[in-house]
């Protein structure tokens, strides 16, 4: 299955990086890309995001022969309605949801007969906006892919390749097992983060000043990922509900256990812990997936 016309909609961070990163990797590919907002659509033509900029759905997805929807995961449904009348048959509709499970059911209600594989490149940043993206977000990251069982092999081959082809490597998974790893990798510490930094400009006794001046690496590095995207990270925790709870369970009974050993002066269960986490830390630069940015992550860096 050949690739020859692939449509974004949805032209914010990802969408516009996987636009810029098909025409400078995969420059035989034609992009099309269309946004609701007119004034993202402005923008995105000026950064050239995408070889055509389209004013209508109809003209971005026509001759398109994979559309990728790259928009919050609560606007998946209402992207896939309003490709749903304009595709040539055979077209395989995608997607980059930071959740899987819901999502899918999403598209596979709008899109009854069209082929659905969902993916999920886990690369990304705090910013947003078509300002954000670039082209090196995917080299080297990880693109996990969750078909449904009765996808066609052809088809999920197809966006493995594409997403190879953007730098990235591949992993199939479905989309239960994506949902719950991803809480525990992504999701949970995004809402840890969220909730620290609303702690700390809550607290009565110490100044906004304060926080700002003494904010130490810790608290600084917590403050970026809590600079994230307020809509997408709504409809993440709201989409990928259960999982998302199953881990936050997990994660408050821990912190419990580490409010006790505080409270009785147990430093070896303190000093068990740290010692255990140092090792993921080391594990994950060796594997070189310590930075999003651009440049970062290589084992060459
Ligand atoms: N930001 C990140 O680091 C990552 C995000 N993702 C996923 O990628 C998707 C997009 O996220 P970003 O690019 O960061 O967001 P973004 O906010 O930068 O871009 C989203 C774009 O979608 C447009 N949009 C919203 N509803 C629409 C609709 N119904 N039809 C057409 N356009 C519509 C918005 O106008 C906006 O320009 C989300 O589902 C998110 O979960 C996946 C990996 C990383
Ligand atoms: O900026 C960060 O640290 C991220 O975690 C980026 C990110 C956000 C959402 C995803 O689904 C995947 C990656």
């Amino acid at each position: 299955m050949t690739i020859e016309c692939v449509a974004i909609i949805g032209l914010g961070l990802i969408g516009g990086s996987i636009g810029l990163a098909v025409q400078e990797m995969l420059p035989d590919i034609a992009t099309t890309g269309w946004d609701a907002d007119t004034e993202v659509r402005r923008r995105a033509a000026g950064r050239g995001l995408v070889g055509m900029v389209c004013e209508t759905v109809a003209e971005a997805v026509g001759e398109a022969d994979l559309v990728i929807l790259c928009v919050p995961v609560g606007a998946m449904g209402h992207a896939a309605e309003a490709i749903a009348p304009h595709l040539k048959p055979g077209t395989i509709v995608s997607d980059v949801g930071s959740s899987k499970n819901s999502v899918g059911a999403a598209l596979s209600a709008a899109l009854p007969d069209a082929v659905i594989i969902p993916a999920h490149p886990v690369a990304g940043t705090e910013k947003s906006g078509p300002e954000a993206g670039f082209a090196e977000l995917f080299r080297h990251r990880w693109c996990i892919v969750t078909p449904g069982n009765d996808a066609p092999q052809d088809a999920v081959d197809a966006v493995s390749g594409f997403w190879e082809g953007l730098g990235a490597k591949v992993e199939v998974m479905d989309a239960d097992h994506h949902d719950l790893v991803l809480a525990v990798t992504s999701h949970i510490p995004h809402l840890i983060a969220y909730t620290i930094v609303g702690t700390a400009s809550d607290l009565e006794d110490v100044t906004r000043g304060e926080v700002i001046k003494y904010s130490a690496g810790g608290f600084r590095d917590f403050t970026r990922i809590a600079a994230s995207n307020p809509t997408m990270w709504r409809d993440v925790f709201l989409s990928n509900r259960d999982a998302v709870l199953e881990v936050l369970g997990r994660f408050t009974e821990d912190l419990s256990l580490l409010q006790r050993a505080i409270r009785n002066g147990d430093g070896d269960t303190l000093f068990d812990l740290f010692e255990r986490t140092r090792t993921i830390r080391r594990s994950i630069i060796e594997e070189g997936q310590d930075d999003a940015r651009p440049d970062f992550g290589r084992k060459d860096h």
